[in-house]
């Protein structure tokens, strides 16, 4: 991924900043899709492998997080020639231990509760059922997948259309902030699988135009989330325009006791899978510097001129300290974005675009970033504010160390944190080291 030169360090790009409100173009994604498939795959041959534009293989070092597999491969499961097409050119060589737990139930129709580390493919995991299941030849919606922000919902819309694009299927993005009239013009074509936030996926099918009746297979991603008190009774209603025998797909790296409750309702007899015995990932080191809140400002500048910056994310708890942290960071002469849930949507997605095209080495995020966003050059993620809990600890410093591959999650912590420290550390099982005077780059590029 390409920087435009001078990206990082100083260089006085106080432009930088306001670039958020640069453009109010929409992402692709949000444009109606086309009506015919970008690209016709003739796989009726026995040629068909010899026509796969795989991308060059990714030599990166990578974890058992994502190595421990049984060695399957993606051909065992007997998927469309389309979708095997869709998934090698997506690079994905053999299924991750998340995939190969689920493809097969998911396949045979069960429901699934499942909990995978951050990063892990948990994302293929549904998406693969969902597009072999799909009929692109009726003109019906047959999958539904739900997840808790917009930016998700765009990023899990392109995996879709990625993985699906031989298979001719339609895809539509349906989240809050954008307009209620654009999605009801996009229903009365072809739409196979809706990819939504719940409110206004909900708020369609309260209008009678979202027909839900046929759509037999519906993904939870980030499933705590979507249950949380906010979601919940909007999810809950969801599921009655849905056909009483439909497939439920929970995941999540996250699954407090609060989803039983859910599960007993909705999904009985679904087959649960947990692929964290251990709870963080292998390849992210963690460390904390012990500061007073005064120092925090001082103490990032010390760490942008030491570490090797790919791309970093920068968490804080709140928005307004998102933006004054964005202001501050700029004035030491660093270029960086910012990005928080009270920003217009279309800045939202244009920051989201730019950041993960490599425009910024560095995102100030609040936790509208914490969840499912998948951008592989981040390896460094800072919590400049501490977390509350240990949840969002794991989502955040999940950010970095994407797909088994290395990263670096550094925290500032204060005498008011302390506490939480040490709770992080207790319930995760992991052990937060001081940050040493040096780390070695090795570690985490
Ligand atoms: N089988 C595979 N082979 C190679 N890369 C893969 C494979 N499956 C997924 N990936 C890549 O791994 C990265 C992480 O995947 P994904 O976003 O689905 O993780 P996740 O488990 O949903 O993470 P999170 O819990 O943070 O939401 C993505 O960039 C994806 O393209």
């Amino acid at each position: 991924m390409g920087y435009p030169s001078g990206g990082k360090g100083k260089g006085g790009h106080m432009g930088a900043y306001p670039q958020i409100g640069v453009s109010t173009d929409a992402l692709p994604m949000q444009r109606p899709a086309p009506q015919q498939p970008e690209m016709k795959a003739d796989v009726a041959g026995d040629d068909w492998k010899a026509q796969i534009r795989r991308p060059p293989p990714d030599q990166r070092y990578k974890t058992e997080d994502v190595t421990a597999t049984k060695g399957n491969d993606f051909e065992d499961y007997f998927l469309k020639r389309e979708l095997l097409m869709g998934i090698f050119e997506m690079g994905y060589e053999k299924p991750s231990p998340i995939q190969e737990e689920s493809l097969p139930v998911a396949l045979t129709g069960k429901s699934i509760l499942a909990r995978a580390k951050n990063g892990t493919g948990k994302t293929g995991a549904f998406v693969i059922p969902i597009l072999e299941k799909c009929n692109t030849t009726k003109n019906v919606i047959q999958g539904l997948i739900l997840v808790p922000t917009r930016e998700l919902a765009l990023q899990t819309s392109s995996v879709v259309k990625e993985i699906g694009k031989h298979m001719g299927v339609q895809c539509m993005v349906s989240t809050g902030g954008t307009s209620l009239r654009e999605d009801i013009m996009r229903l009365y074509n072809e739409v196979h699988i809706v990819v939504a936030t719940p409110g206004r996926v909900l708020d369609l099918a309260n209008k009678n135009v979202c027909n839900l009746k046929q759509c037999s297979i519906v993904a939870m991603d980030e499933a705590d989330k979507l249950l949380c008190p906010e979601f919940k009774p909007i999810i809950e209603d969801l599921i009655k325009f849905l056909p009483k025998d439909r497939q439920i797909l929970m995941y999540s790296a996250t699954f407090p006791i609060a989803i039983l409750d859910f599960k007993n309702s909705f999904m009985q007899d679904a087959h649960e899978i947990n692929l964290m015995d251990e709870l963080t990932l292998k390849g992210v080191s963690q460390y904390y510097a012990f500061v007073e809140e005064r120092q925090k400002v001082h103490c990032l500048n010390t760490l942008f001129s030491k570490l090797q910056i790919n791309q970093a994310i920068i968490f804080c708890n709140s928005v307004t300290r998102v933006e004054l942290l964005a202001k501050k960071i700029t004035e030491l002469g660093y270029s960086c974005f910012f990005i928080h849930s009270r920003m217009y949507q279309s800045h939202r997605n244009r920051v989201f675009h730019d950041f993960r095209q490599g425009a910024c080495r560095c995102l100030v995020s609040s936790d509208l970033f914490t969840r499912g966003i998948d951008i592989q050059s981040v390896n460094v993620v800072i919590n400049f504010d501490f977390p509350k809990n240990s949840e969002t600890y794991l989502h955040r410093i999940g950010r970095s160390g994407r797909f088994g591959h290395l990263g670096l999650g550094i925290n500032f912590v204060t005498y008011e944190d302390r506490f939480n420290l040490y709770r992080v550390e207790k319930e995760l099982g992991t052990e937060i080291q001081p940050i040493p005077p040096t780390i070695d780059p090795a570690t985490y590029t």
